[in-house]
């Protein structure tokens, strides 16, 4: 038998973000980096597949291509229903990709209409008449608004999602959420007939996604942030469950590599430093003016990582990144770092590290690339949106790693993960 659900991510933190809320809803996953090459056969036994590309940033040209080669092969594996997955901040531009690449998922299954919701309440990704709130703010006066790619400083997300597509952009609004799944199915009638393509759905609850869980059943695509997930294995039967989440047991060296920028990484970083643990900082202005900053960072982990965890991190304030871009250019500073943090993660692994926590979507992208990861197991959640997960390495060697979003975790995220992972395995 094929997969239930086929899902495409738009980025790594958000593909493991959406297969732990599948685990925890009782589906079997399996995650891949990247589309497997079409002449690869394939046997996957998983009730649904994440694939995490990283699209988020591309041009919304690229970011097309490569969810389409998603889709096919998804499809080729029997899925019955595709999900989009995109962040619960709604990351994107006018150009895109959100937009962009939900109408080419569309016009490639032939459907004529779809869902968006990032909502996450879990997580305090809630929206209420189409306005996402963060916490207990609107996403325009959130930490958002000074992300280094995706600034977001507008709230409405009828709005935004309208200027990034040709179609027509409704809402179903939280009373007609709250009404049942009756309610959304005659809702959706009414603007599939009044000629609009796609809707914003309210949510401010995890009901609420359950009960739009149960109306999208049988769309042939949905597209949300990893909210959503919760509310869609019941429709084939699938209960919630922790006996998904088992991982071999952790041993090796602990680091953490954080390239986030946002707010809560922000937090989790300066917690860290006032444990004095070891931690070394990456000045992308040392890396562009040609200083072995790659070595540096090798060698002061060396020297520290038999005493526990050691964080490399080049996180700073939104106004020092904001200085940096200036000099640089924001993508130019962006693959920068990008990549000065991924040959780190690299070293880090070769001198015995084997479990690694990466912070920032962008960041794990380039760090899960370079150290030729293909395939996560997904296992316990540490907190909502960011589970442990087992990866082998090129040579069969097992990697614990967590691929943190940007803006989940507690303050004490980057010591207590490992603390988790110790526990579950006791
Ligand atoms: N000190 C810095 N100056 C400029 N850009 C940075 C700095 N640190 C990280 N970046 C870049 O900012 C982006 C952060 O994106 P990401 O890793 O997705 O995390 P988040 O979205 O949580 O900020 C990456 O492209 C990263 O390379
Ligand atoms: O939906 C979410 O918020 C996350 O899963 C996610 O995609 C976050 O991305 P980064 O902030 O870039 O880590």
């Amino acid at each position: 038998m094929g997969i239930r659900l086929g899902c495409i991510a738009d980025d790594f933190t958000g593909a493991t973000d959406l297969a732990n809320n599948l685990v925890r809803a009782g589906m079997r996953v399996v995650q891949l980096i990247d589309t497997p090459s079409a002449s690869v056969e394939q046997v996957i036994d998983a009730d649904a597949v994440v694939i995490a590309l990283k699209s988020r940033t591309v041009p919304a040209a690229d970011a097309v291509e490569a969810s389409l080669r998603a889709l096919a092969w998804l499809r080729s594996m029997g899925a019955e229903q595709i999900y989009f997955k995109y962040c619960s901040t709604f990351d994107s531009t006018p150009a895109g990709n959100i937009g962009p690449v939900t109408e080419a998922l569309m016009d490639a299954l032939g459907t004529d209409f779809t869902v968006a919701t990032p909502a996450f309440p879990d997580n305090g990704r809630t929206i209420f008449k189409g306005h996402l709130f963060v916490g207990d703010v609107l996403l325009s006066n959130s930490g958002m608004r000074h992300h280094p790619l995706t600034p977001m400083t507008d709230s409405d997300l009828v709005s935004v999602l309208g200027a990034q597509t040709a179609r027509e952009v409704g809402l179903v609004d939280h009373t007609v959420v709250a009404d049942g799944v009756e309610a959304i199915r005659a809702r959706v009638d009414a603007l599939r007939e009044g000629g609009f393509g796609m809707a914003i759905v309210d949510a401010v609850s995890n009901d609420d996604l359950v009960r739009l869980g149960a109306a999208v059943q049988g769309f042939p695509l949905v597209t949300a942030g990893s909210g959503l997930a919760i509310g869609l294995p019941a429709n084939w039967g699938f209960k919630p469950s922790r006996a998904a989440a088992q991982l071999p047991p952790p041993a090796g060296h602990r680091a953490v590599v954080s390239g986030s920028v946002s707010v809560a990484t922000n937090r989790q970083v300066l917690e860290y430093l006032r444990t004095g643990r070891p931690a070394f900082s990456v000045d992308p202005l040392r890396v562009a003016a040609g200083e072995d900053v790659v070595g540096q960072a090798l060698a002061f982990a060396g020297s520290h990582l038999d005493d526990g965890p050691v964080l490399v991190y080049s996180t700073e304030s939104a106004d020092t990144v904001r200085t940096v871009q200036g000099r640089l250019g924001a993508a130019e500073a962006g693959e920068l770092v990008e990549r000065t943090l991924a040959r780190i993660a690299q070293g880090l692994v070769d001198r015995g590290v084997r479990r690694l926590v990466v912070a920032g979507g962008e960041t794990s992208g380039a760090v899960v690339q370079a150290l030729g990861i293909t395939g996560l197991r997904i296992g316990p959640q540490i907190d909502p949106g960011v589970p442990w997960c087992a990866a082998a390495l090129p040579d069969g060697e097992t990697l614990h790693i967590a691929l943190k979003s940007g803006n989940f975790g507690g303050p004490d995220f980057f010591t207590r993960s490992f603390a988790l992972l110790d526990e579950e395995a006791a």
